[in-house]
């Protein structure tokens, strides 16, 4: 049987001018993790914040209890240098650093300021570093690579180089509100079908049209923005979310 489902809303598409409370309406009306979108205008075409705004945010919502546990800082780091960010991140209260493996293979190493170091990160390095300092590692896919990339990653026998979660974008990376890629979710289910226990995160377009075909290939983590934020009544819909996953976590 696949994971239990998690809804993550993502505050991309919550009042910035709010943020703080948003967090904490959310998680009140039923989220279990908080999906939080860092962009640095390089590795996608839109910025929003840093380090410093969720050491802010954090105090907003009661710390997991374990990995993977309600009120999980779920941080999507669409960055170019995912290295670069990682201690920041963790002192800010991030418990799940999930990087994207096209910036990991083409950023350099740098874990200076500076960023003078011009060795490559490994995908398998990264991972490795991020729970050295206690945190999930997450690694996400955008919808132009293949979900082969991830086969030698996940068949690691090296415990601490192995992801927690995958990420599969169901979007192009860089805006909220943009339309459902169906086309992605053939990833979705080939990663399923080889491993029954991996928290596989779905992102981009995700609402009550869509949730049954993510469901259907195999997601568990399912991050959803202008569906909740936009919601009328945003407990509602993450309910719906929910339910939908749940009720075909015994047949996959
Ligand atoms: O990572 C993202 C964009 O890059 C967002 O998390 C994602 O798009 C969620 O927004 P929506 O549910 O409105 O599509």
């Amino acid at each position: 049987m696949s994971p239990p489902a998690v809804i993550a809303p993502s505050i991309l598409s919550a009042d910035f001018a709010e943020l703080g409370k948003a967090c904490s309406d959310t998680m009140n009306q039923g989220a279990d993790w908080l999906h939080v979108d860092i962009m640095d205008g390089h590795f996608v075409p839109n910025m929003t914040f840093g380090a410093p705004v969720v050491t802010k945010i954090r105090s907003h919502v009661d710390r997991p209890t374990g990995a993977y546990g309600r009120g999980t800082f779920d941080c999507h780091m669409m960055i170019a240098e995912p290295k670069r960010w990682v201690r920041d991140f963790q002192k800010a209260g991030c418990d799940l650093y999930c990087f994207h493996y096209e910036a990991a293979v083409s950023s350099t190493a740098a874990d200076t300021p500076a960023g003078t170091s011009t060795a490559k990160t490994s995908p398998k390095e990264l991972i490795s570093f991020i729970h050295g300092l206690g945190m999930q590692a997450g690694i996400a896919i955008k919808p132009k690579t293949p979900v082969d990339v991830l086969w030698d990653i996940l068949e690691n026998p090296v415990k601490e180089e192995v992801p927690d979660m995958v990420l599969v974008m169901t979007v192009e990376p860089g805006f909220g509100g943009q339309s459902f890629m169906a086309s992605e979710l053939p990833k979705v289910t080939a990663l399923r079908e080889r491993y029954p226990d991996l928290h596989i995160e779905v992102d981009g377009g995700l609402s009550e049209k869509t949730i049954d075909q993510a469901a259907d290939a195999g997601a568990n983590v399912i991050v959803a923005g202008s569906a909740v934020f936009g919601a009328t009544d945003p407990g509602e819909v993450i309910g719906k979310l929910r339910d939908a996953v749940e009720s075909r976590r015994g047949k996959l």
